[in-house]
């Protein structure tokens, strides 16, 4: 169904409790909706008179009904005649980062676990470079950073056309230094990333422990931030769990402001599903929205997954489905999700990946150091990560007793705990792992 007219049904639904049937029927009866824009709900009324009535005395009851089912503000137009002829929906308006037209402000939903870093992040984009330099973005994987970044470019980009705009993620950086020092291209390389107007670097955390990104990091932050240019990062914690991050750039990323975001509550959940689901024009009933608000909490990114599963389910299934047959589809997706365990090999090759060591090598007896660190490690994040029993992770180790394997784990247990540097690592290798099942 076209998304507009179904929200247009919804709004007049939402309205009934406060205007009489009469009154609706009385000036919406040949009202329709145009267009359901990114911040915009665009209406339509033949009838001159009724229009002028909508335009001036109904768009805040709209505008009321919009913002229970989105979420956010939006603006209302009604269109006249003319208007209708000359209104051309708007094609590709945030085109100049192709692939994230979606990653606006006004699509994002904001709740008490972002709401700190959705208004600094506003603030930067209404006045760039003035307001927080640099702004710091961090939380979980998944909780809308890169939402963020882009809808600060996308802003700017709008009210600053001649800007350049620079998008990077850390990791891109690394590897496109290093090419332009290989192929001696270092001016063209340090051109393109000083000379932005707003540098936004996406997961930031990946440029730790390596030199010379490190380097080139700290001269293009001190060029900008002293033209005043703004810069924001995002990363996957705050700069001083970045163990392996220089101090010289720990400091500099904590002189503007550090924002973090935390997994949504209930009530943003509810409003995300709700948000997602009217976008796409699904009817999710109110015991389906309130499933998927408990079974998925940690993550944004799931929940989209799961609208768009049943989106596909339901339109498989057409109108015919019953409700306990949803419910059990619902189900078995979250049971898909959590049911994901990694295998012990896994495990191992990514331990083996951090420590540069072969897997032979961990699985065996040899008692060098670094090894036996390695190995406890293996053993460790095996127990924490599978339903394998301390004699079946013995068995991977070259049949190792089981005492053996629960002393490595409590080892690694205490080290997590005194040793932040170790907790860093053991991060890394679990997200790694992690990344192998995405
Ligand atoms: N508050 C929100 N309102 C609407 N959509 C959101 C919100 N938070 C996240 N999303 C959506 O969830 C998805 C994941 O968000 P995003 O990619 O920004 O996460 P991230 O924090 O950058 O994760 P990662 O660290 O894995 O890159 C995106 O499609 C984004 O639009």
């Amino acid at each position: 169904m076209n998304p507009a007219a179904d929200v247009w049904a919804k709004v007049l639904t939402l309205m009934q409790p406060e205007m009489t049937a009469t009154t609706i029927n009385t000036w919406f009866d040949d009202a329709t909706a145009v267009a359901l824009e990114d911040d915009r709900f665009v209406l339509y009324s033949p009838t001159r008179f009724k229009r002028d009535i909508i335009a001036t005395r109904y768009v805040s009851k709209i505008q009321n009904a919009l913002r229970e089912l989105f979420s956010a503000d939006m603006e209302v137009v009604v269109l006249t005649e003319e208007e209708l002829n000359q209104y051309q929906q708007p094609t590709q308006k945030n085109d100049f980062f192709p692939g994230t037209e979606e990653y606006t402000f006004e699509r994002f939903v904001v709740g008490s676990s972002n709401k700190f870093a959705h208004a600094a992040a506003r603030a930067v984009a209404d006045n760039p470079g003035q307001s927080y330099n640099p702004l710091f973005i961090y939380g979980e994987s998944g909780l809308g950073k890169t939402h963020l970044l882009y809808a600060i470019a996308h802003t700017i980009h709008k009210n600053h056309p001649e800007y350049k705009v620079v998008y990077i993620k850390g990791d891109t950086f690394t590897n496109e230094l290093i090419q332009a020092i290989r192929e001696g291209r270092n001016a063209e390389f340090r051109e393109k990333y000083r000379g932005a107007d707003v540098f936004l670097m996406d997961d930031v955390q990946f440029i730790a422990g390596r030199d010379s990104t490190q380097e080139e990091m700290f001269h293009t932050f001190n060029t900008l931030y002293e033209l005043k240019k703004q810069i924001v990062f995002t990363s996957d914690r705050p700069p001083k769990e970045m163990l392996r991050l220089e101090d010289r750039l720990k400091t500099r990323f904590e002189w503007g402001l550090l924002a973090d975001i935390q997994p949504p509550d209930y009530e943003t959940r509810m409003a995300i599903i709700k948000n997602k689901a009217v976008r796409m024009g699904v009817e999710l009933p109110e015991f389906l929205l309130q499933l998927i608000a408990e079974n998925i909490t940690a993550n944004v990114r799931q929940i989209e997954g799961t609208v768009n599963k049943i989106m596909a389910y339901q339109q498989l299934m057409g109108d015919s489905v019953d409700k306990d047959t949803v419910v059990r589809a619902v189900k078995d997706m979250f049971k898909e999700k959590s049911d994901i365990v990694p295998t012990a090999d896994v495990i191992i090759d990514e331990v083996c990946k951090f420590y540069n060591i072969e897997p032979a090598t961990l699985r065996g007896q040899g008692r060098a150091k670094d090894i036996s660190l390695a190995r406890q490690i293996a053993m460790y994040q095996i127990r924490r990560m599978t339903n394998l029993s301390l004699k079946e992770i013995g068995k991977e180790f070259d049949n190792r007793d089981h005492t053996t394997v629960l002393h490595s784990i409590e080892r690694i247990e205490d080290l997590v705990k005194t040793d932040p540097e170790k907790a860093e690592i053991i991060k890394d290798i679990t997200s790694n792992i992690n990344i192998r099942y995405e």
